[in-house]
């Protein structure tokens, strides 16, 4: 089962595309990060990318924000370049291990990434949409490492982006934590907004993606809506296409 939820990648181009990624490849070395990957997203899809440690996961995540070059393939992110794209606002990306100034409290760390942006959220509305309006006054460096997510989570929002790209969000957060970022999130998918995000959790994407991409070994080893890809379990179907190579 490896369908391709997906036009033809050729004829994907222009702003109703929120990701059209295509022939992407990254080595590091001798390993073949990202080998040969067509990704397409229409604008409101909600898609999960699944896959093992080394699958090329992050890889692919900082190709599309623009943070890493890909050796081949080219990328559009609403019809334009992805730094472009993340520069003007139109992305919001959570990276896993992104500092946030450990001397400095949480309201002046959105604010400071508000001042960086032409057409911010306040800092405050960014802390409301992400629930964490309670650690305003607090130091970053007091922060626990769930907490740290939620912030990371506040962050990607001030630009109020149409996109939303998150690595391994709720990594680090309490099942608390998990449920409050998910009914963040749900209200944010309510308005339409696109959202890519890299998770470890199954029963995360099967809850809250409309598709999945299972990445193994560089390569998108299946790409569906998720009732499909999970046909017999999201969890049979994970084991079954990424066995052999998953560790490299
Ligand atoms: N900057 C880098 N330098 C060297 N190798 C790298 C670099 N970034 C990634 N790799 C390698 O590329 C492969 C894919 O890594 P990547 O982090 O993209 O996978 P991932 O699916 O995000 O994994 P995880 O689930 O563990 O976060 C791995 O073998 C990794 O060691």
């Amino acid at each position: 089962m490896t369908t391709r939820h997906t036009a033809d990648p050729e004829d994907a181009t222009g702003p109703e595309w929120a990701v059209a990624a295509r022939g992407l490849r990254k080595r590091y070395g001798g390993v073949r990060a990202v080998d040969g990957v067509d990704l397409l997203i229409p604008r409101g899809e909600v898609v999960a990318l699944l896959g093992p440690n080394g699958a090329g996961k992050s890889t692919l995540v900082e190709m599309l924000t623009g943070l890493v070059r890909p050796d081949e393939g080219d990328i559009e992110i609403f019809g334009a370049d992805p730094g472009a794209a993340v520069r003007s606002g139109s992305v919001g990306v959570m990276l896993q291990e992104a500092g946030l100034l450990d001397d400095v409290t949480v309201g002046e760390v959105l604010r400071l990434i508000a001042s960086l942006h032409r057409a911010p959220l306040p800092a405050v509305e960014a802390m409301r949409r992400a629930g964490i309006e309670s650690l305003a006054g607090r130091r970053s460096a007091r922060l626990s490492g769930g907490q740290r997510q939620r912030v990371r989570f506040a962050a990607a929002l001030v630009p109020d982006p149409d996109l939303l790209v998150l690595d391994e969000p709720t990594a680090a957060m309490d099942v608390d934590g998990r449920r409050e970022f998910w009914a963040a999130m749900r209200s944010l998918c309510e308005a339409g907004r696109t959202v890519l995000f890299a998770t470890h959790y199954l029963e995360e994407a099967e809850a809250y993606a409309d598709r999945v991409v299972l990445m193994n070994a560089g390569r998108v080893a299946a790409d569906g809506p998720v009732a499909e890809v999970a046909r017999g379990g999201l969890d049979e179907a994970f084991v079954r296409l990424t066995s052999g190579e998953a560790t490299r």
